[in-house]
């Protein structure tokens, strides 16, 4: 993400002048002798590898400790900016747009105010460009579904005399960009908020398990956690040790305290003075944090792969399609090793072994050599039927990374079958040949290019090493059955 920092020092000034403030002390008042909001726990900092942007720790921070308040009435919402009568009139005659298109635009119609909305020192903080933006480069279905949302808003846009420059697509995916990487949950409304100083945060993963007994008290007293979290029988048991995964209290830390009628952020971990204080803002897979964020991790305890399966695995269980993948390490879900044991189970036994199978045990030797070398022989076919293999992508973002310069890097991607879509980068960006671009030094576009290209490939890299650590973890299993 590219962004641009004007007047920060007003910006955070104006922060305080809402009671967004950093301090321990508890207060929701706006503090319009102070020059800052932040300096007590926090402040803004760069952090190349994690985010750019975010903030860090002015002192050594305990977990649990409160390091943000962002008051209520600070939060940009739909029913914040519809206190505009004019854009409130308008909304309220286009019943059939979504919470989200609303607030896509809400947000076009304060920046269109330019100076005289009282958002104005935030919206000038927003990024200019998003990862996620303009070609919504992700999936063709995010870039249909996007441009059929602008259509649908038209109207609603034509009523509220948008100048020209607001009502572009370009302008819009901008919009719903911002949206989608920076709103936090509300509970009052399901388009969320946009949290002033709050949205600095840059993201961390939460962690798998809960770490102790405490936590897990923890778990289980939380009212918010569904049902099925409650060990309360056989099935259920099980889905709980996958649902621990997405339903952990550490889910966010931060949400929307009404005792404290404002949005409180705490630290999810020991940080020391000038490290990062990072937000979990959920849990996702690297293919929802590019699609949502824009970015991956490189070591997501979240992330899946999902691989395809027999139609006839679908229905001999009553386990989800969505719980059938395997996990970051190569490790089958539980749900899709029960799945396959039933399966590879004639149809006359399964109910007999139903009780095996729901408590996570294996049937039988037979049956775990079968499904092992299965799940091997079907993950192997899914790598080869790729268009690059897992060796080529690494060479390539090799060369991604440590080419000082593009005809290196041209000479390099000659030696992988994915020169095509190194062709095609080139085409795309007018570079015809190696010596169009020898002296050449990128423009900003085709550089922006260069980088969501080189996370595609680490996503598609990724996605290949679980499916390849799924191999082994197979393999591991099959050394010890046949010994
Ligand atoms: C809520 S904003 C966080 C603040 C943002 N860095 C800024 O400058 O405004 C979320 C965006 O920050 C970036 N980001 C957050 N966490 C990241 C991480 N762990 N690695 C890389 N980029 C991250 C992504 O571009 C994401 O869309």
């Amino acid at each position: 993400m590219e962004q641009e920092h004007p007047n920060l020092e007003s910006f955070l000034s104006w922060a305080a002048q809402l009671g967004i403030s950093d301090s321990t002390t508890r207060t929701n008042q706006p503090q319009h002798s102070l020059s800052s909001c932040l300096g007590s726990s926090l402040s803004v900092s760069h952090f190349p590898h994690t985010g750019g942007r975010g903030l860090g720790a002015v002192r050594d921070l305990r977990r649990g400790e409160i390091v943000l308040r962002v008051p209520k009435s600070a939060l940009m919402t739909r029913e914040t900016v519809m206190e505009d009568k004019k854009l409130c009139d308008a909304v309220n005659r286009h019943s059939s747009l979504s919470s989200a298109q609303i607030l896509i635009v809400c947000l076009l119609y304060e920046m269109g105010k330019g100076k005289t909305s009282r958002w104005h020192p935030y919206l000038m903080h927003l990024p200019h460009t998003y990862d996620v933006d303009e070609a919504m480069w992700v999936t063709e279905k995010a870039m249909l579904k996007a441009k059929s949302e602008w259509k649908e808003a038209h109207s609603l846009m034509q009523d509220l005399m948008f100048k020209p420059q607001f009502f572009t697509f370009k302008a819009w995916v901008w919009a719903a960009a911002t949206i989608s990487s920076r709103t936090l949950h509300i509970p009052w409304d399901e388009a969320g908020c946009l949290c002033p100083v709050g949205d600095l945060f840059n993201y961390d993963a939460p962690g798998i398990e809960p770490s102790g007994i405490e936590d897990l008290d923890r778990l289980l007293s939380n009212t918010s956690i569904p049902d099925t979290i409650v060990l309360n029988g056989d099935k259920n048991i099980m889905v709980d040790a996958e649902q621990l995964d997405s339903h952990s209290w550490r889910l966010t830390d931060g949400g929307f305290e009404e005792d404290a009628n404002a949005y409180c952020f705490y630290a999810r971990e020991h940080y020391k003075k000038g490290d990062q204080v990072l937000l979990c803002y959920g849990t996702y897979t690297n293919l929802e944090l590019l699609e949502h964020y824009g970015f991956l991790l490189q070591e997501n305890p979240n992330d899946k792969v999902f691989i395809p399966l027999e139609p006839a695995l679908y229905s001999s269980t009553s386990w989800s399609k969505e719980s059938l993948y395997i996990h970051h390490n190569g490790k089958p879900s539980f749900a899709l090793l029960a799945a396959l044991r039933l399966w590879a189970t004639p149809q006359s036994r399964r109910r007999s072994v139903g009780h095996l199978v729901y408590s996570g045990s294996r049937v039988s030797t037979d049956n775990e050599i079968f499904i092992m070398k299965w799940l091997s022989k079907t993950c192997d076919a899914v790598l080869r039927n790729l268009p690059t293999s897992l060796e080529e992508d690494t060479f390539l973002l090799n060369a991604m990374d440590n080419s000082q310069d593009f005809s290196t890097f041209m000479e390099i991607t000659k030696l992988v079958s994915s020169r095509d879509e190194t062709c095609t980068f080139l085409e795309t960006h007018n570079m015809k040949d190696t010596h169009s671009f020898t002296d050449v030094i990128l423009s900003r576009k085709a550089r922006r290019s260069m980088d969501r290209w080189k996370l595609a490939v680490q996503w598609r890299l990724k996605y290949k090493k679980v499916i390849f650590d799924c191999i082994t973890y197979c393999n591991k299993i099959l050394d010890s059955l046949l010994k």
